[in-house]
C-alpha cells in the first residue's frame, strides 16, 4: 500500500461500517488515520522507530491516549526503543482495513459527485467507488474516470448482488431522504451523506454528514474573530 497520500479523516465512513462492535471509540478511530499519515511520513523520510510520546508531543494528543489507541490495532511498543514504524503502519491499516476495500455506490453525479469519483485516495483508504448513478438521462452511460454512471432503475438490483455495503449521497437536499431510503432497502449500511439534511434510517444503518459548510462557516468566523480593526484614514 503506498503510504504517501493524505486522508481525510471522514473516510471513517468504511471503518464505521467495517470495525465490528461499540467497543472500539469513535475518538480512537478518528486518531488513527492521523497517526498514520504521520507515521507514513516519518517512514518516506527514512525513520525506522518511534515512541509513543513522540507522537504525543507533535500530534498534540496526551501520550496515555496515543498508548491506548497505538495498543488496539494490537501493535505493541519495546521499552526504550518504542515502536517499529512498519509494524505500527501495518497494524493500523489492518485494524481499519485498509488492507481490504468496501464496494461503494455514489448517487448524484454533479459538481461534488464527480469531483469524489475523480479523487483517488478513497481507493487507497479503503472505499472505492465501483458505480455511480444519476436520474438525469443524459448522464446515465457516462463514465467518470473508470467508474460507469448508470441509471437509477439499476440501483437495488446491482447494489444487492455486488453486496453493496457503502452509498455515498451526492444529490441535492430534497432528493437527499429517498435517496437514502433507496440505498437502505438495496442493502446498504453506511450512507456518506454530502447533503445538509439530517436522514433518517433504521438503527442498523450508519450515516456519517460530512458538512463542509457547518466547517467553513467555522473557518469564517475564527477568521473574523482574529481580526484586528484597522484605523481609519
Ligand atoms: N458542490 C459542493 O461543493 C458541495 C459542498 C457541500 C455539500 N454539497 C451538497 O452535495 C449535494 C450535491 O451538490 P452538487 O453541487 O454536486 O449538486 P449538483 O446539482 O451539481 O448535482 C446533483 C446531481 O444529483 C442528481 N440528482 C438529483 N436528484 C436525483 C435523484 N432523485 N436521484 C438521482 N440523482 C439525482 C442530478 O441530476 C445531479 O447530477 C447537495 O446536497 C449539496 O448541498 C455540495
Amino acid at each position: 500500500m503506498n503510504h504517501d497520500f493524505c486522508i481525510d479523516t471522514k473516510i471513517l465512513i468504511h471503518l464505521e461500517a467495517t470495525v465490528p462492535g461499540p467497543s472500539v471509540p469513535i475518538p480512537t478511530l478518528r486518531r488513527l488515520p492521523r497517526y498514520y499519515q504521520y507515521l507514513s511520513r516519518l517512514k518516506n523520510a527514512g525513520q525506522e522507530q518511534v515512541s509513543a510520546a513522540h507522537m504525543a508531543e507533535v500530534l498534540g494528543v496526551h501520550h496515555t491516549q496515543v498508548r491506548k489507541d497505538l495498543a488496539i490495532t494490537g501493535c505493541q511498543g519495546r521499552p526504550k526503543t518504542g515502536h517499529k514504524i512498519s509494524e505500527l503502519l501495518t497494524a493500523i491499516e489492518g485494524f481499519l482495513h485498509w488492507d481490504s476495500h468496501s464496494d461503494a455506490f455514489l448517487v448524484g453525479v454533479g459538481s461534488l459527485g464527480t469531483a469524489l469519483m475523480k479523487y483517488p485516495g478513497f481507493d487507497k483508504a479503503g472505499a472505492r467507488i465501483v458505480a455511480a448513478f444519476d436520474h438525469d438521462p443524459t448522464k446515465a452511460g457516462l463514465r467518470i474516470g473508470d467508474t460507469p454512471v448508470l441509471p437509477m432503475e439499476k440501483f437495488t438490483s446491482l447494489a444487492e448482488r455486488m453486496h453493496i455495503a457503502v452509498g455515498i449521497l451526492t444529490v441535492p437536499s430534497e432528493a437527499a431522504q429517498a435517496t437514502a431510503d433507496l440505498m437502505v432497502g438495496s442493502g446498504i449500511r453506511a450512507i456518506w451523506n454530502f447533503a445538509p439534511v439530517n436522514l433518517d434510517v433504521p438503527d442498523h444503518v450508519i450515516v456519517e454528514n460530512l458538512e463542509l459548510f457547518t466547517s467553513l462557516a467555522l473557518l469564517l468566523r475564527k477568521l473574523s474573530d482574529t481580526c484586528t480593526p484597522q484605523p481609519v484614514g
